[in-house]
């Protein structure tokens, strides 16, 4: 069975904290205990030299949160010093009851002004001044003392989110007055702000623990958002048909390369290949044969008229997919290519790179897209389609509206690559790492999923899996080889591990 991994707003947690408490049944302070012990015991995997830490503690459950934490690390023989801050209003029941428990072990000292925060060389801070009930940018003494955090060499580490960042939309935060945190360790949910790449700044990594929220809730609560694991997809990937043939496996068409640019073609074709299509067509420049025949022997190329770019597909097939868009160009011809293609071929299209950028250039294609497309924009190319962002969290919204509005499926690439489905619907991928940032990484990525369309999984289904192992192939590349030298043709090499790993 899919376990579908919600990501949920802040303001919907104290409904699943509240249910977890009626029907376990667990009273609020043993949920707290519990969570804090999760979180220790992490804390103290990750960070195994740990000189002393110092906790800061707010008022509200983040707070208490924190004050058990210094309670459990103390016990584990961690020097431990905890701050509150000066003059806030009164302590949550939970905080107070931590609160008091800590007093019993050792004292907390109150910061009146920010310079009372003095840190011990090699003292780790623990953010726990504010959580998820944060409802407004922090201003006034708490602002000051999360900015001489920030000014500290000290390393951070917050305790379910930084304090002061707000866990959807940031548009109006003030950006000093959120931690900046080298590590968050959060609870049961990642935090939509986590997966904006303009947020990695305040949030570091990141790590979900599972501090057992009840699953009638979880799988009840509504929300329009999810992320894609290694387990999800596990969960969704079909086997292997045992008496396949070329035929089963489904017959694609990956339309790509201009004279001089065939490298996006072979890239492609070599991670369509590597993919599980059973029979791949090139279409590529007449004078792009040879490249092709001598890369990628296994693709059977279908040469263009013109001898150095796309102009027309002549010979519609039996395809179950088409992608279209590596390194084509935008000339008049190519245009007149994709506009005959959107117009006679209504399957699974998959639409990337020159593609998009002809159909940003040239609107009234967009009247063209219909329910099988699928468009793979990185953010350069979805500005060019929607316009320009102020930040990651307007784009998104962008991101669902258009996907909504044209009724398209779309792979927005980046370090948390996200898929939006016409029901408005956002999928956050899990893999990859930034080594992938590399050109020819998108067209392996085309490649993929021009394979799984050509399998006939649904579109949400193909995506998911195609752009998970994408990114798993990229960390298989990572761990072997290290970031720096990773690079497209690596990843396309690499796709089979990816996908021996999912197999079951
Ligand atoms: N997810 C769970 O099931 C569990 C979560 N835990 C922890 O609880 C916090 C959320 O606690 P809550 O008390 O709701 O909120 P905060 O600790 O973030 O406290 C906010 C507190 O401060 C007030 N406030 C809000 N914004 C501001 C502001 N800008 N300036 C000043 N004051 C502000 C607000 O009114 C609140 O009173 C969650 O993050 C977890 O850490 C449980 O411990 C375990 C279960
Ligand atoms: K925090």
């Amino acid at each position: 069975m899919e376990k579908l991994n919600k990501v949920f707003r802040t303001a919907q947690l104290a409904a699943i904290d509240k249910y977890t408490i009626e029907h376990e049944p667990v009273s609020s302070l043993d949920l707290m205990e519990r969570a804090a012990g999760i979180w220790t015991d992490r804390f103290l995997k990750i960070f195994t030299e740990v000189a002393g830490v110092v906790v800061i503690a707010g008022n509200g459950n983040n707070g208490g949160d924190g004050y058990a934490i210094a309670r459990l690390l103390n016990r584990r023989g961690v020097p431990v010093r905890v701050f509150r801050i000066a003059g806030t209003q009164d302590r949550s029941p939970d905080c107070e009851a931590n609160y008091r428990r800590w007093l019993t072990r050792g004292k907390v000292e109150e910061l009146k002004q920010a310079d009372d925060l003095v840190l011990q060389k090699g003292e780790i801070v623990i953010d726990a001044i504010f959580g998820s009930g944060l409802n407004r940018p922090v201003t006034g003494l708490a602002a000051r003392i999360i900015k001489q955090m920030n000014a500290s060499v000290n390393r951070v580490v917050a305790v379910d989110i930084p304090s002061g960042l707000a866990g959807e939309d940031n548009t109006w935060n003030d950006p000093e007055t959120i931690v900046c945190a080298e590590y968050t360790f959060t609870f049961q949910f990642p935090k939509l702000a986590f997966m904006l790449a303009e947020n990695e700044k305040y949030v570091g990594r990141w790590e979900v623990l599972d501090i057992g929220l009840h699953p009638e809730i979880i799988a009840r609560q509504p929300t329009d958002w999810f992320y894609t694991t290694e387990d999800t997809v596990k969960a969704i990937l079909p086997p292997s048909p045992v008496f396949a043939h070329k035929g089963t496996n489904g017959k694609g068409l990956l339309i790509a390369g201009s004279y001089g640019m065939m490298g996006a073609a072979v890239l492609g074709a070599k991670a369509a290949v590597r993919s599980g299509i059973g029979l791949l067509y090139c279409h590529i420049p007449g004078k792009g044969i040879e490249v092709i025949q001598t890369t990628v022997p296994e693709a059977i190329p279908d040469p263009d008229e013109s001898a150095e770019r796309f102009s027309a597909v002549c010979k519609l097939r039996d395809y179950d997919a088409i992608a279209v868009g590596p390194a084509i160009g935008q000339g008049p011809e190519t245009v007149g290519g994709l506009e005959k293609l959107l117009r006679t071929w209504r399957g699974t299209t998959i639409l990337d790179a020159d593609a998009l950028n002809i159909i940003a250039e040239h609107r009234e294609l967009l009247d063209l897209l219909h329910e099988g497309c699928i468009l793979t924009p990185h953010m350069k190319e979805f500005e060019r389609l929607a316009g320009k962002s102020v930040n990651d969290f307007e784009r998104l919204n962008k991101l669902s509206i258009f996907a909504n509005q044209y009724r398209v499926h779309i792979v927005l690439k980046g370090a948390h690559s996200v898929i939006a489905t016409p029901d408005r619907r956002l999928f956050f991928n899990m893999s990859g790492n930034p080594g992938m940032a590399k050109g020819g990484a998108g067209d392996v990525l085309t490649g993929v999923l021009l394979a799984l369309a050509a399998n006939k999984l649904n579109l949400l289904d193909l995506l998911r899996i195609g752009v998970f192992a994408h990114g798993l192939a990229g960390d298989c590349v990572a761990e072997k080889e290290g970031r720096r030298g990773c690079c497209a043709g690596m990843i396309a090499e690499r796709m089979g591990e990816a996908w021996k790993r999912l197999e079951k």
